[in-house]
């Protein structure tokens, strides 16, 4: 059956759901397709349960330490039946929440189903044909499972399954050292698994500063937690009942056996199933739907939103992205991608929070840099909460004093980091941080010392 309206939004994720409300609320007519659950990703495989699983895990091991704080506990033990539970409530009820709200907007039609592009103006959904003048693609991304050998003849975790397990691992291996793999990795070490982190490149986190890299897989190795890097030739095999995982690394072990694999390796867009042929919508080479800055596609009134156009991996990059098509649409604004100054945190213990340029990349840039740096060890609240890991890191324009970025790789650091991104977005310089009264105790009011003692 043919259906008309005014606008198709393909995937509920991060942005779709609030641009279905703000053009229904705008009196126009919305259809938005989802073919598994409301909530996407970071509701229901990512942010919220994987943050939930953390909040557990830095519980066990504040239990853990009780006894440095005076606080005398008995054995620590792990229920993961409860982790499990309390994880799954929390994605489910804010799954539930979304979808109660999307099915209440005027104007808008919920639709369950696999969308996919027959033409530029319309999508088919099972039986019926959807056509509308504007579409809007919000279909996120997966895990990469890249051809390894071995791949298919063992069992393997995702970021998605790993959140089922309700027994804690034997020894989980970790394939990958970047955001899902570390987040995992330290949270079922402190669960009781033994955990190995394997990573192909040099270091962890590749994508940060050296430091950054060497503070983390220190804090990581101080826990407990093995790293294997330069792990180029990784191959897996069955074990009896476990997984035999061989690597070729410059030096140790060439395999080792693991109860579980967890594949972190990296994203892939959901697009290869769109159609996207069909309506002269363009992807780039690794599967991105290219996009503008103003996020439209290079078919005329298809836009493209969140993970899937590849300007942004996060879900307040999504949430951004809705907003600058729907302030472009319906407000007469001018808004662009480019605008936006990039920001994230890596919810590790402690927290990596991030915002702007590091300091190696704008000096290998060329650009003339003072730099501002402290050990959180120099953080009276770091210290009274005995959490001393890391160090905090600001990025100044040795020529207009304006900050360019900054790095807090330090308990709270998830939080502290928005000062800087917040100076950054009103353009301020150094010189005002350093004049800011910052309250006492926390770990921000380091941060107009540092702006005051930049080298
Ligand atoms: C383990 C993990 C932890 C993360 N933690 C964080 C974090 O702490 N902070 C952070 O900012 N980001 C985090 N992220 C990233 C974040 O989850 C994503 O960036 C965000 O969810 C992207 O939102 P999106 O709207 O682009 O897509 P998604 O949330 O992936 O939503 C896309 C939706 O489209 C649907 N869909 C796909 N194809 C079709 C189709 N053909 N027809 C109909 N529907 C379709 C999908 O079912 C899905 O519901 C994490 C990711 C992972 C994997
Ligand atoms: N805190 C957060 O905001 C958060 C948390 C989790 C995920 N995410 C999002 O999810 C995305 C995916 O995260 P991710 O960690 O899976 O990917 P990633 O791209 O960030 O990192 C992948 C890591 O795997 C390594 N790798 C690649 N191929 C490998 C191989 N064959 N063997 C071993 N190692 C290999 C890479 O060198 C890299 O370190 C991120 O881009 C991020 O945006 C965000």
């Amino acid at each position: 059956m043919e259906k008309h309206f005014d606008a198709i939004i393909i995937g509920a994720g991060q942005a779709g759901p609030a641009l279905a409300a703000r053009l229904s609320t705008a009196g126009q007519r919305v259809a938005i397709v989802e073919r598994h659950l409301v909530g996407g990703t970071c509701v229901n495989t990512g942010c919220m349960p994987t943050k939930t699983m953390v909040a557990s895990a830095y519980a066990a091991h504040l239990a853990r330490r009780g006894a440095e704080y005076g606080v005398v506990t008995g054995p620590i033990s792990i229920d993961m039946g409860r982790v499990h539970a309390r994880t799954s409530r929390v994605s489910s009820d804010a799954q539930g929440r979304d979808e109660e709200w999307l099915r209440g907007l005027e104007n808008c039609t919920l639709i369950f189903g696999h969308a996919r592009f027959e033409g530029g103006r319309s999508v088919r959904v099972g039986d019926d044909l959807l056509t509308a003048a504007k579409i809007f693609i919000n279909v996120g991304g997966r895990a990469f499972i890249p051809d390894m050998p071995g791949v298919a003849d063992v069992p393997l975790l995702t970021n998605s399954s790993i959140l089922k397990l309700s027994t804690v691992p034997a020894h989980l291996v970790v394939i990958g050292g970047s955001y899902v793999g570390l987040e995992f990795a330290q949270a079922f070490h402190r669960f009781g698994a033994e955990v190995t982190v394997v990573e192909k490149g040099e270091r962890l986190v590749g994508r940060e500063d050296e430091r950054v890299s060497a503070e983390l897989q220190r804090i990581f190795a101080d826990e407990g937690i093995a790293i294997r890097t330069h792990a180029e030739c990784i191959r897996f095999a069955p074990h009896g009942d476990k997984i035999e995982v061989g690597l070729t690394c410059a030096h140790g072990a060439p395999a080792i056996i693991a109860s579980h694999v967890l594949m972190a390796v990296g994203r892939i867009p959901n697009t290869g199933d769109l159609g996207l042929e069909a309506a002269g919508i363009e992807i780039d080479e690794r599967g991105y739907i290219r996009v503008n800055d103003r996020l439209e596609t290079t078919a005329p009134g298809v836009w493209a939103l969140g993970d899937c156009n590849g300007r942004g991996a996060f879900t307040h990059t999504s949430y951004n992205d809705f907003e600058i098509v729907a302030e472009n649409l319906l407000d007469g604004a001018d808004r662009k991608v480019t605008d936006r100054i990039a920001c994230y945190a890596l919810y590790t213990d402690p927290p990596l929070g991030r915002v702007g340029i590091s300091a190696d990349k704008a000096r290998s840039s060329g650009r003339s840099v003072k730099v501002g740096r402290r050990p959180m060890s120099r953080v009276g609240r770091a210290v009274e909460k005995d959490e001393t890991a890391g160090f905090m890191e600001i990025v100044v324009d040795a020529e207009t004093d304006r900050i360019l970025g900054g790095t807090i790789l330090g308990t709270s650091g998830d939080e502290a980091i928005h000062c800087i991104l917040d100076m950054m977005a009103n353009d301020a310089t150094a010189d005002r941080l350093r004049q800011t009264v910052h309250i006492h105790p926390t770990v921000s009011e380091l941060l107009p010392t540092i702006a005051g003692s930049l080298e």
